[in-house]
């Protein structure tokens, strides 16, 4: 279940920005998307997901021309960087609206979100208001709603910025078993260049509303000729 995902001359204008991005993600590979704050990151997944819609260029995801498509009709998942949980629902309820938005769950879509939280390690949370939780258990549960979609294309904001050190190295792991098992093609922005060496194949920089670089990971942590990126790896 994995698909490429291509920006061919895709530009848009936001307020005074305006953000041009060209990229080949490779189907089933994990490609880390870093970059100064406010360089575009979050843009450049928004475009991809059909949360913003490019000016002019064309978004393909597997081959198929999405540039218009609503978000909800694109092979996509994307998780933020703030959760957003509806909180006057349990989770058993959030994470079955990433099956159904009707809530029309069978005996198996039940049990799809049963494992979904019981992977991100929230066994037996179904009934919990997202309230009662701490913000990295609820991050947890944001990703075990993306999970349950089961789409061919997970893109994923920090979505372990807000977890203390061991468990953003046991939500890495995670996000790596699953990936051994989907094949899935992932974009994941990230602050950490240590994330970026564990879990990535390919590496893209982005610099003021624009790719500066992408390459294979072994390659881009070693590049010394771009200041930014080099501030970058020194974290
Ligand atoms: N809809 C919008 N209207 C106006 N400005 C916007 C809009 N969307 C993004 N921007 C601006 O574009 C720039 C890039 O935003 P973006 O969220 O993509 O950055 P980022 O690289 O993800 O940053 P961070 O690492 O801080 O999350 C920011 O300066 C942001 O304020």
């Amino acid at each position: 279940m994995s698909e490429s995902v291509v920006l061919d001359n895709v530009e848009l204008g936001v307020g005074a920005k305006t953000f041009r991005f060209n990229c080949a993600i490779k189907p089933g590979s994990i490609t880390a998307v870093t970059g100064p704050s406010g360089s575009g990151k979050s843009t450049l997944l928004n475009l991809i997901a059909g949360f913003e819609t490019a000016d002019s260029g064309r978004i393909l995801i597997g081959g198929r021309d999405a540039t218009l498509r609503h978000p909800s009709e694109r092979p996509v998942s994307l998780v933020f960087q703030d959760n957003n949980l509806f909180a006057h629902l349990d989770l058993f309820t959030n994470v079955g609206l990433g099956i159904h938005p009707a809530l029309k769950l069978s005996g198996e879509y039940r049990q799809a979100v049963s494992d979904a939280l019981s992977w991100v390690g929230l066994d037996g949370f179904e009934k919990r208001l997202p309230g009662t939780l701490s913000g990295g258990e609820r991050q947890r549960v944001a990703f075990a709603r993306a999970l349950v979609r089961r789409k061919p294309v997970l893109l994923l904001d920090e979505p372990f910025a807000a977890l203390d050190p061991g468990l953003r190295q046991s939500m890495a792991q995670l996000l790596l078993d699953l990936h051994g098992q989907t094949g899935n093609t992932v974009l994941i922005v990230t602050h950490d260049p240590n994330e970026v060496r564990r879990l990535a194949d390919e590496a893209i920089f982005v610099d003021r509303e624009t790719i500066l670089l992408h390459a294979p990971v072994d390659e881009f942590v070693q590049r010394d000729d771009l200041p930014s990126l080099a501030q970058f790896l020194e974290g």
